[in-house]
């Protein structure tokens, strides 16, 4: 079993760097940690950095997991090879690109990019958009899967991640407490399909709804409540097509060995309790 601890950070692939920060700072809310050559961080909470947008194709996309040892990246590096994934080890300048002790690079099950990574650098300083976005901190990602049965295996029995509820056939899982750090939706093919921020109160999602608006920024779902982790969302589109969402809310499990995950329908009233419907691929039947 591959113990990871929770979702790190994600980079993506962009033809359009300056214009991809202009959208992370001025609209999403993000803070610029550190630039490189082809390369821009972000801080959403004390984490050195939560996101990058690196020049290249959309399609160059990673999503990060943090793993508790190197003996147990090691391990993992075994077990996914066994598997039949092929498993790269980072190089140091590749290491020192993500702020990381280590890590792994591999595919998942549909294709999807994934990091296992060692000791991601925290910078016990607090983040501070210029705009105020109101965000506490990177959530969760939603990841694309041609088969979610199949991938549900791939997090649950290879991975420790637990299933919390399902909408149809996508499942919400969680490392720790919070109810979900992923989330598979069904897809024809593989991709960063949300990146979650989570914002501090009902106001905050207002008060962006209106900033999108003004900045003629496509709104494709919500204002509207998850029947699920039963968080207030909204979500928007941003360079390369992403879609981010802003929630706040988002409920824990504590009563662990109690807990059993819930079916919802994959239709409108499984995503939102308010009738809100989405104008978003990925969440259509
Ligand atoms: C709309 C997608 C499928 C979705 C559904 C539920 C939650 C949640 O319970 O918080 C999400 O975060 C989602 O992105
Ligand atoms: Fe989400």
């Amino acid at each position: 079993m591959i113990d990871l601890m929770d979702v790190v950070y994600c980079r993506l692939g962009t033809r359009d760097l300056a214009g991809a920060e202009w959208f992370a700072v001025n609209i999403l809310g993000l803070e610029v940690s550190e630039r490189r050559r082809g390369a821009v961080y972000f801080k959403s909470d004390a984490r050195a950095h939560t996101l990058c947008y690196v020049e290249g194709g959309a399609d160059q996309q990673a999503t990060a997991f943090e793993i508790g040892s190197a003996a147990d990246l090691d391990r993992a590096a075994a077990v996914l090879d066994g598997l039949g994934h092929p498993v790269h080890a980072g190089t140091a300048d590749e290491c020192d690109a993500r702020h990381v002790r280590g890590f792994i690079r591999f595919n998942d099950p549909s294709g999807n990019p994934i990091e296992f990574v060692l000791r991601p650098e925290t910078t016990g300083r607090r983040y501070h958009g210029t705009r105020d976005a109101g965000i506490t901190g990177f959530s969760h990602v939603g990841l694309c899967s041609t088969d979610p049965a199949r991938d549900e295996l791939f997090w649950t029995e290879v991975c420790n991640a637990r299933v919390s509820d399902r909408i149809g056939d996508a499942p919400l899982m969680r490392f720790g407490t919070i109810h979900h750090s992923v989330a598979l939706f069904p897809f024809h093919q593989p991709g960063i399909q949300h990146i979650n921020h989570q914002v501090q109160a009902t106001d905050d999602i207002h008060r962006s709804l209106a900033h999108l608006r003004a900045n003629q920024v496509p709104v494709t779902f919500g204002p509207g409540r998850h029947p699920t982790s039963s968080a207030q969302f909204l979500y928007f589109t941003g360079p390369d097509g992403m879609t981010f969402e802003y929630s706040t809310g988002v409920c824990e499990i504590h009563d662990e060995p109690l807990w059993r995950d819930r079916q919802f329908h994959f239709a409108p009233k499984g995503f939102c309790q308010w009738g809100s419907a989405p104008k978003i691929a990925a969440f259509k039947d």
